[in-house]
């Protein structure tokens, strides 16, 4: 903090005199979900916000168009604000064309309802992360700091086990990848000690719902073989029906921490957990604060995922933890795909959270790029909860400024997040099945 000539301190000038957005397309592995496969580039949306003081803070988002197409107006508007006025930016009001967004067909993301609010709290969470990010800087405090300070000096994440190809479509640009196939129970394992011996992981969720139910729970034995008292978790995104929810909770009940999302709604999911003593989590039926209230009056989730993408940024995040403990509903972390900005930003707020008490979900080790200086380590399976002002990041502007022009290069074929699409180029005649599938 500068001092003036009494030794005063001098207060920062914490306008917001530039707002720079820069969509990038990031190197994906050929991730198998039961809307198809991951693209081999997905867009992501990178948001730096800077002070009149030249302090910058970063923020990260989707970066579909349907976000860009809300993000510029929003960066326009922020000039002369103060970065310290995070509530007042949650009051623009950003006119979302509702018709562009609501009963739109979730082409990839599987994260629940498409409504014009959580694509407005979907931008702003990224300009939200980005000025705590300034403020912490300018403050010289850690973001954790800013939400309340925290409650551990690390969070734990678990393995995200995928059933993937070797590698995308022949033909198809795309980065090689060195985690190989993984498309039965043996492969499933082999990559789950990958992500042991890499990160040092102690939890596993297996993304599920791309295969039958017994070759899905017989990957999750396996699993259960090779990591005797391991919490695991199986998420097939609402792939089955009720019965086979039901089915899948009994075969596995005794080594499962908790069934993601077996089935699709509120009144399905509260019909399996009337079933089961499996605790049910989900990142698909409550994904808004509107949707809690069935929810949890049906008891129909044990687990909420957060996400401060689509929740609405850091602070939303904790709100939506304190409602969690209020009904004794247990929280945990979402992840779709993202960088350093944003596992920073998830390590900050999760840091924050009396609790959690189940490992997050990142994507990240799946990345094999990123915009920052230095890719954030897990050790032992865990993020070390930065003291650093801000965010404790910086960003690489060489990276930033290659995976935008790969974005800039693209003829649109992959601005947009479509794992139905990809799994066309190597299977024509799919389509995005008709749930449930089993
Ligand atoms: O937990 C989830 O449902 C997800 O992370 C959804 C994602 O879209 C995941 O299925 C993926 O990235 O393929
Ligand atoms: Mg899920």
């Amino acid at each position: 903090m500068r001092r003036d000539g009494g030794g005063l301190p001098v207060t920062r000038d914490l306008t917001i005199a530039e707002v720079r957005l820069t969509p990038i397309l990031v190197a994906d592995p050929p991730l198998l979900n039961t809307q198809g496969v991951h693209q081999p580039y997905t867009p992501r949306l990178i948001v730096e916000i800077v002070t009149a003081d030249g302090v910058t803070g970063l923020g990260e988002t989707y970066g579909d168009t349907k976000y860009l197409e809300l993000a510029r107006p929003l960066a326009e508007r922020l000039t002369g604000r103060s970065v310290m006025d995070v509530n007042g930016l949650f009051g623009i009001d950003l006119a979302v064309d509702a018709s562009r967004v609501e009963g739109g067909t979730d082409a990839g993301g599987l994260r629940g309802v498409q409504t014009a609010d959580k694509l407005r709290l979907s931008v702003l969470s990224a300009f939200e992360v980005a000025c705590l990010d300034a403020q912490g800087r300018a403050l010289g405090l850690p973001v954790h700091a800013l939400l309340g300070g925290k409650v551990r000096d690390a969070v734990e994440y678990s393995a995200y086990l995928f059933y993937k190809w070797a590698g995308h479509p022949a033909g198809v640009p795309a980065e090689p990848d060195d985690w190989g196939a993984a498309l039965d129970p043996a492969g499933v394992v082999e990559q789950a000690r990958l992500f042991q011996r890499r990160h040092g992981f102690g939890s596993f969720k297996l993304k599920g719902g791309v295969f039958p139910p017994e070759q899905e729970i017989a990957a999750v034995r396996a699993l259960a073989d090779a990591f005797p008292g391991h919490p695991l978790r199986l998420d097939p995104n609402g792939a089955w029906s009720v019965a086979t929810s039901l089915k899948v909770a009994k075969e596995l009940g005794d080594v499962l921490e908790y069934l993601e999302d077996p089935t699709l709604g509120t009144p399905a999911m509260a019909e399996v957990a009337a079933g089961t003593d499996v605790p049910l989590a989900t990142n698909m039926c409550v994904t808004t604060f509107g949707e809690i209230k069935e929810a949890f009056t049906k008891d129909a989730v044990q687990v909420v995922l957060s996400d401060h993408h689509y929740w609405g940024g850091l602070r939303n995040t904790q709100r939506l933890a304190a409602i969690c403990a209020a009904f004794g509903v247990g929280v945990s972390m979402h992840s779709n795909t993202h960088l350093g900005i944003s596992l920073a930003a998830m390590t900050q707020v999760a840091a924050t959270v009396p609790g959690l008490h189940h490992a997050c979900d990142s994507h990240y080790p799946w990345q094999s790029e990123d915009v920052l200086t230095e890719r954030i380590a897990f050790r032992a399976g865990r993020v070390a909860v930065s003291d650093a002002p801000g965010l404790g990041v910086e960003l690489d502007r060489d990276q930033l400024a290659r995976l935008h022009r790969r974005w800039a290069d693209d003829d649109g074929a992959l601005r947009d997040r479509d794992d139905a699409a990809a799994m066309r180029v190597a299977d024509p005649a799919w389509h995005t099945p008709v749930m449930p599938r089993w």
